[in-house]
């Protein structure tokens, strides 16, 4: 018997997505763009039928918690439980924050740059590898999010790219090679049926 539904959201477009820059623990803000990217995500979740969340979850960054406040304004449910916490942050770039990602391929080269990038375990200097990100993501996603949905609560997420790689990585028993391929759109929800011991058995991405 099917238990919770889970559905997975990455940030829309943030202020530092537009400029192209390494973005990781900073706070930009969305851009026009990214609220409309998360309004037509919550659109499409209300055509699916999805506006029956019983708690929701967001980082501690700005344009995770703005597009989760879109989406539950548009799904009518602005009234549900929100917990934010940093263990859901995107990856800390560490030295590359704030870099254009072309001037940083200039100044190290593309190769170098796609490893720090797409690598599973090799950390930009000073920042956490996506192996590193999961690491603090997971604990917290098995002691406060995955007992939700064995309970057979329907949770929503809006957080980074690489912290919602970590829990899909959990969720389809994927490899850090598969992983690392995997590209998320902004604003665009993935939604996960469960059965009762947590395992997926049905996933749709609400493009
Ligand atoms: O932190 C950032 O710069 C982005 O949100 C994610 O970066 P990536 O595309 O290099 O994983």
């Amino acid at each position: 018997m099917p238990t919770g539904t889970l559905v997975l959201t990455r940030h829309g477009q943030s202020e530092w997505n537009k400029l192209n820059l390494f973005t990781g623990w900073k706070d930009p803000a969305l851009t026009d763009l990214g609220k409309q990217e998360a309004l037509k995500g919550a659109q499409e979740l209300k055509k699916a039928g999805y506006t029956n969340f019983d708690v929701a979850f967001t980082s501690a960054l700005s344009r995770a918690q703005n597009t989760l406040a879109i989406i539950l304004k548009e799904i009518g449910q602005e009234d549900i439980s929100v917990t934010r916490d940093q263990a859901l942050n995107e990856r800390d770039y560490g030295e590359l924050t704030g870099l254009n990602k072309d001037d940083a391929r200039k100044k190290f080269g593309e190769d170098q740059v796609h490893i720090w990038r797409r690598s599973y375990d090799v950390p930009p200097p000073g920042g956490e590898s996506l192996e590193l990100t999961a690491k603090r993501v997971l604990p917290y996603w098995e002691a406060n999010i995955r007992p939700l949905l064995l309970e057979g609560k329907n949770v929503l997420i809006a957080a980074h790219g690489n912290s919602l790689r970590a829990m899909i990585m959990q969720l389809e028993n994927l490899t850090g090679e598969q992983i690392v391929a995997t590209e998320l759109a902004t604003g665009v929800p993935i939604v996960y049926k469960l059965d009762d011991a947590g395992k997926v058995l049905e996933k749709k991405i609400l493009e």
